[in-house]
């Protein structure tokens, strides 16, 4: 029982005395920045409990309409000018990959989580030339291919609706089926496999478990593990797939990188986790701003029609790549709701830094959420307003770097190219057909808080 309440007093010690403690001590020189809440400069869960209270981001930009710097975490800072974005993120910066990446990376560090800085310029080198635009546009029958699949289920909803209830209109849930879409297209384009996804309306796909057995429904890291070792297995019987997945297999010389199964799938993991769902989100949140703005989806309507014609089924990414209204439309929607609305974290080197004109002490998480970098009102007058023609005035390239959606900098996406395709062929398929598209009355919530 002595034992039992020492313990107990020792647990209260240490869960609730040191964090006070250090907060009135003050070593880092914190204090001197707002908090986000009363919880924030004493532990990490006022940062959990902002997650819970609903909209995060757009809470913590309350704070930064007034200041700059805002406390997040007792060792962590958000800032939000375009100054901090540069220190931060930019080329030159010595910040590294925030203790998140290391926490959540499994036995195998990916592109994404190597914190190291060599590590991770070795794993980008290996997949720039996968990346690069040349090379992904020669991919974009992958994405036509999903596109008239997913219009040919719209097709069919509509057709069912006309038959059972002699409706002129039929609902669907664009959410959903835009992940649908993702999904397919990003597992195609990595691994040149088909899910049947958007065939069959769900997500159920096939899975490798444990033990071996393959399973439908099973959890993402198994899904993993059987795709990738599917792929392996196709490699090693002298089948030549032109896919993410072969540029971690062969160098671009063709020779093979010799890469072991733990390193394969943890890129996979990576190519689909980020590669589906942000894309989703932007697609959804674009017919959402345009539903809201007719004024836009007429003229987005007047110049894909102009460019390809309402015959032609799904445009090529030739076709519409250069329509300066449509890429300004995802922009605008991108830049109000961007799919990675926080801040991505960073972390000071131990002898510390310079950001925006505060110095920092070494080992602190700094991060800018893009939601606020995408509302500073001089980059972006009429910040709140989804107004594209903003993209096209002469300010056009000023707001470029406050414009924050894939990241920036060495650790910036290196996919954006294939979403910009997807979500581009997508759109112009949609607005190419004579829909009405109804009334609008969506709501919009940002996936990642
Ligand atoms: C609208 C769509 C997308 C958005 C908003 C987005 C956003 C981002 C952001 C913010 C980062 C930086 C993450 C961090 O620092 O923690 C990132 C990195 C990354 N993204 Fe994307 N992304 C998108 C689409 C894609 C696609 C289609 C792929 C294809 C595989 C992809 C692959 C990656 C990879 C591999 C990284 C890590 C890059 C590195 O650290 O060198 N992303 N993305």
């Amino acid at each position: 029982m002595i034992l039992f309440t020492f313990g107990a007093i020792f647990i209260a010690l240490f869960i609730c005395i040191k964090p006070l403690a250090e907060y009135f001590w003050d070593a880092r020189k914190l204090q001197r920045f707002p908090n986000q809440n009363c919880l924030s400069g004493i532990t990490n869960f006022g940062y959990i409990i902002e997650r819970c209270r609903g909209f995060r981001s757009r809470n913590l930009h309350e704070i930064h309409k007034v200041h700059p710097v805002v406390r997040v975490g007792p060792d962590t800072l958000s800032f939000s000018t375009p100054e901090a974005i540069r220190a931060i993120y930019g080329h030159s910066t010595k910040c590294v990959k925030g203790d998140m990446y290391s926490a959540s990376a499994g036995p195998h560090a990916s592109i994404l989580d190597a914190v190291d800085k060599d590590e991770h310029a070795q794993k980008r080198r290996g997949l720039s030339h996968a990346f690069a635009t040349r090379n992904i546009e020669t991919w974009e029958f992958k994405v036509v291919d999903k596109v008239q699949r997913l219009v040919g289920q719209f097709d069919r909803i509509c057709d069912e609706a006309a038959v059972s209830t002699n409706a002129v209109t039929a609902t669907v849930d664009y959410s959903w089926w835009v992940n649908l879409f993702t999904i397919e297209a990003i597992v195609d384009i990595a691994l040149s496999y088909r899910l049947g996804c958007i065939e069959r309306g769900n997500d159920l796909v096939l899975a490798l478990t444990p033990s071996g057995q393959k399973k439908a429904g099973q959890e993402f890291d198994d899904m993993v593990q059987y795709l990738a070792r599917e792929r392996i297995h196709r490699h090693h019987n002298g089948e030549e797939l032109d896919d993410l997945v072969r540029h971690l297999l062969k160098d671009k010389d063709g020779n093979e990188r010799n890469l072991t199964i733990g390193e394969v799938n943890a890129e996979v993991a990576v190519f689909l986790d980020a590669g589906s769902d942000t894309t989703a989100i932007a697609l959804s949140h674009v017919m959402y701003y345009l539903l809201r703005t007719p004024s836009a989806l007429a003229r987005l309507q007047k110049e894909v029609t102009g460019a390809i014609g309402v015959d032609e089924m799904v445009p090529s990414y030739d076709r519409v790549k250069g329509l300066s209204y449509l890429r300004a439309c995802l922009d605008e929607s991108m830049r109000l709701s961007p799919p990675v609305s926080f801040g991505v974290h960073r972390k000071t080197t131990p002898e510390g830094a310079s950001i925006d004109g505060n110095w920092i002490p070494g080992n602190t998480t700094i991060a800018v959420p893009a939601y606020s970098a995408h509302r500073n009102p001089i980059a972006f007058p009429e910040p709140e307003k989804y107004r594209p023609e903003r993209w096209l005035e002469s300010s056009g390239k000023d707001m470029q770097t406050s414009f924050i959606p894939f990241s920036t900098g060495a650790r910036g996406c290196i996919g954006r190219n294939i979403s910009y395709i997807e979500q581009s062929v997508l759109l112009a398929t949609l607005v190419n057909r004579t829909i009405d598209f109804g009334s609008g009355e969506a709501q919009v919530h940002s996936a990642a808080g």
